[in-house]
């Protein structure tokens, strides 16, 4: 059957037959420009280049494929944005989505997002070549674990690392909104390495399908405001990542039931009862009650991971791995294969600058040593020295009061020294326990201080106030 019409080789948008000059970008027309891929043959080569291995992945119009770069010998992914069975409407859209997709995947650099190395694009379809990554996304890895939940110190992990990559998107210039996070965009190596994928090439073209990505995200992780009129900001990518995070953690899917979210249970822990908090906050329906940034999640966050390890009594931050499952963020960008940096149209370039400023604008866990309540120290020796200076005290003081005749200024100075390690185990100790609360830490020893101070205090006064109302009656003492 003759084609009515044929798309442009540099921006892809469909024009008819008989034009010499496409229509969207002036680019001049040519009958020949029509490579179409074959993923039958056996060996399928693009651009001279990439060698098609297998098909990894499928999007609504996309196919993900593993390739060899024959240039470097690397492994790519080669990403095919595919115009077939879509209408001339679809299609010119769906090449302005792919431009704008490309534009500001060039511009990122960041460990946890695979790198856009280039794109080109052939008569039926567009294609991406990327990093490519060996493991599966957090939704096929949950349905494998029918949705078992994760434990906290996971979910925190999988929450620093989103809120890493979320800030970096928020903070570019312009800012980017990623718009649909959700576990089938999220991607899990063997090694626990964590990337995001998919910046919504046509996700705007797949009405009807639920499995798929809706015009402005997903059923259950798309924010409220995403489904009317009102632009996308940072808060709504919060409320997909709150969304996330409560699913980890309960293992219910939010795509079953959206705006949705039970408290969470186990509610005598802290920390579950500040996540709770937190994750509620994070999907409010009402854009403005939900945390304003990324920086003010990771903080809370942080919070919940102080909290949590202080009361299990581990004073890293860092999360101790249980058999077989942790999450990792990686410490710096894989470095840009060979042959890709200096080429032109949209490649990627990398910047360390810009990979430093990733870390220091949200700082990775840090081990922290335990946090030492010296005042649980001084109380219990206190308390000591409450229980062996007096009766030392007393056995002098009988040649002591002879010495100083008596004098009542000298006898209560003398009172006072016995006295005073009991008062200070007695401070020491209510600052040690509120240190301790504090902290989250165990407060025993201060407990034990400060029990002693009240009980010795208590008997110093009781004897204090006999010896003295029994020597008020003796004229050796007071004359
Ligand atoms: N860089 C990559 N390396 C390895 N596999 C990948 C890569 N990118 C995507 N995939 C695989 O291909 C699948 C489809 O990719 P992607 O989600 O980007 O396509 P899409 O068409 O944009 O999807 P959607 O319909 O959800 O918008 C993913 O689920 C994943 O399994």
């Amino acid at each position: 059957m003759e084609q009515l019409e044929m798309y442009c080789s540099h921006c892809g948008a469909s024009n008819p037959k008989e034009e010499l000059q496409c229509f969207a970008c002036g680019h001049k027309l040519s009958i020949n420009e029509e490579p179409i891929i074959d993923t039958s043959s056996s060996v399928t080569l693009l651009q001279e280049r990439y060698r098609l291995l297998n098909k990894v992945g499928e999007g609504g119009f996309s196919i993900v494929y593993r390739a060899e770069d024959c240039h470097t010998q690397q492994i790519v992914a080669v990403k095919a944005v595919s115009l077939r069975g879509l209408s001339t409407q679809e299609k010119i859209e769906a090449t302005d989505a792919f431009n704008r997709e490309v534009k500001i995947l060039t511009k990122l650099a960041h460990p946890h997002l695979p790198r856009l190395y280039q794109h080109f694009s052939d008569a039926e379809c567009w294609y991406m070549v990327m990093d490519y990554i060996e493991g599966e996304t957090l939704e096929k890895y949950l349905e494998r674990q029918q949705q078992t939940p994760f434990r906290l110190e996971e979910v925190l992990d999988i929450g620093f690392i989103l809120c890493n990559v979320l800030n970096y998107l928020h903070s570019s210039q312009p800012a980017i909104i990623f718009r649909d996070l959700k576990p089938a965009n999220i991607m899990l190596t063997s090694s626990g390495y964590i990337y995001v994928i998919d910046f919504g090439i046509a996700r705007q073209f797949k009405p009807g399908q639920i499995k798929d990505t809706i015009p402005f995200g997903s059923p259950g992780y798309a924010a409220p405001e995403q489904y009317g009129k009102a632009q996308t900001t940072p808060r709504s990518d919060i409320y997909s990542l709150g969304a996330i995070l409560h699913q980890l953690i309960t293992g219910t899917d939010p795509s079953q039931s959206p705006f949705a979210f039970a408290s969470l249970p186990n509610r005598h822990q802290r920390a579950i009862d500040k996540l709770d908090a937190l994750l509620q906050r994070m999907v409010a329906l009402d854009s403005q009650l939900r945390p304003a940034s990324l920086a003010e999640v990771r903080q809370a966050l942080q919070e919940i991971s102080d909290l949590h390890y202080h009361q299990q009594g581990i004073y890293s931050q860092y999360y101790q791995p249980a058999a077989g499952r942790s999450f990792r963020a990686t410490t710096s960008a894989q470095p840009a294969l060979p042959g890709y940096a200096q080429a032109s149209g949209g490649f990627f370039s990398s910047s360390s600058q810009q990979q430093q400023q990733i870390f220091q604008a949200i700082p990775q866990p840090t081990q922290s040593p335990p946090p030492r309540n010296t005042y649980q120290l001084y109380s219990i020796l206190s308390s000591l020295l409450g229980i062996c200076i007096p009766p030392f005290l007393c056995l002098f003081s009988v040649q002591f009061f002879h010495l100083f005749q008596s004098n009542i200024v000298v006898i209560l100075f003398f009172y006072s020294l016995i006295l005073l390690p009991s008062i200070l185990s007695i401070i020491f100790g209510h600052k040690g326990r509120a240190f301790a609360r504090r902290t989250h830490t165990s407060a025993g020893t201060a407990t034990i201080g400060l029990t002693l101070g009240y009980i010795f205090i208590s008997i110093y006064l009781i004897l204090g106030l006999c010896i003295f109302s029994a020597a008020s009656f003796n004229p050796f003492f007071f004359g």
